[in-house]
């Protein structure tokens, strides 16, 4: 059976490919010298009880469309001020709505780290994120072979820039760690059937030792579940769909840090 991941990992290869031929790596790679350097997406998560990285992503592959015209600035701009951590950027236009110049829009007006949020499967991917402005890349480990998770932890961090690392079971934690991985992102989503637990990541932050930051990702509903994770001693928390979807993304923002009625 072919998954929504080989979808797009078909897909991607594909769009690289061209982009490739386009805009030959050596090119990008003198290009990206100019890029100004990075903000510190590490930093930003590390030595916080409750870190947020809010995501912009305007649908997805199992819910479909999200939010309908909404400028992606005013929501980065909402999140910055309402207290998030960091801001995850889709760039991805065909299963998730998403924009590459959206990382740019954001970038020219928030302050916040953005981690582009993407599929990455080819070193061209990871200049053209720093050349877009981005601070931390997603390296998802069910999508690359060993040395390529290595090969490519190095060039980000070359080019000055963080990798979440995403896992989803303890072979893929292992191989995160094993490479050296110091941001472990746990998906509580199978990217399989989209189905989302908690307990993932409650199962795997036993695994994860306490110098590396671990970043609970994927169906994060309510300050309840936040509290939950957090009492198993996860600091960090990716959340897209409950914000996007609604009414007032600031106020449950402030909501889901437990800010709620505190004053922006
Ligand atoms: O919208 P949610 O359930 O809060 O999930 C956010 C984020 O974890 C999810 O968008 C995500 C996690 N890993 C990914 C990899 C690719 C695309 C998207 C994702």
């Amino acid at each position: 059976m072919t998954t929504i991941l080989d979808q797009i990992f078909e897909e991607k290869r594909r769009d690289v490919n061209q982009l490739k031929m386009t805009l030959p790596v050596d090119e990008l790679r003198k290009m990206v010298k100019d890029v100004p350097s990075c903000g510190d997406f590490k930093g930003a998560l590390a030595g916080r009880e409750c870190a947020v990285i809010a995501e912009v992503k305007f649908r997805s592959p199992s819910k479909g469309p999200l939010k309908k015209d909404l400028d992606p600035a005013l929501i980065a701009e909402s999140y910055e001020q309402n207290g998030a951590a960091a801001i995850s950027v889709l760039t991805d236009r065909t299963f998730f709505g998403g924009e590459k110049l959206n990382l740019n829009i954001i970038r020219r007006v928030v302050a916040l780290p953005l981690l582009r949020k993407d599929f990455i499967l080819d070193a061209w991917q990871i200049y053209e994120s720093r050349m877009l402005g981005a601070d931390a890349i997603l390296l998802i480990v069910a999508m690359l072979g060993e040395n390529q998770l290595q090969e490519y932890l190095d060039l980000a961090s070359a080019l000055g820039m963080a990798a979440l690392v995403e896992v989803h079971d303890r072979g893929e934690l292992e191989r995160a760690l094993a490479a050296g991985a110091d941001i472990v992102g746990i998906n509580n989503r199978d990217l399989k059937t989209f189905v989302t637990d908690l307990n993932t990541s409650l199962e795997l932050i036993g695994f994860i030792p306490r110098d590396r930051i671990a970043v609970t990702e994927s169906g994060i509903r309510s300050r309840e579940d936040i509290e939950r994770l957090m009492a198993a001693g996860i600091g960090a928390f990716l959340i897209g769909e409950t914000l996007m979807t609604a009414p007032d993304i600031g106020k449950k923002l402030r909501e889901l840090l437990g800010n709620e009625g505190v004053a922006p």
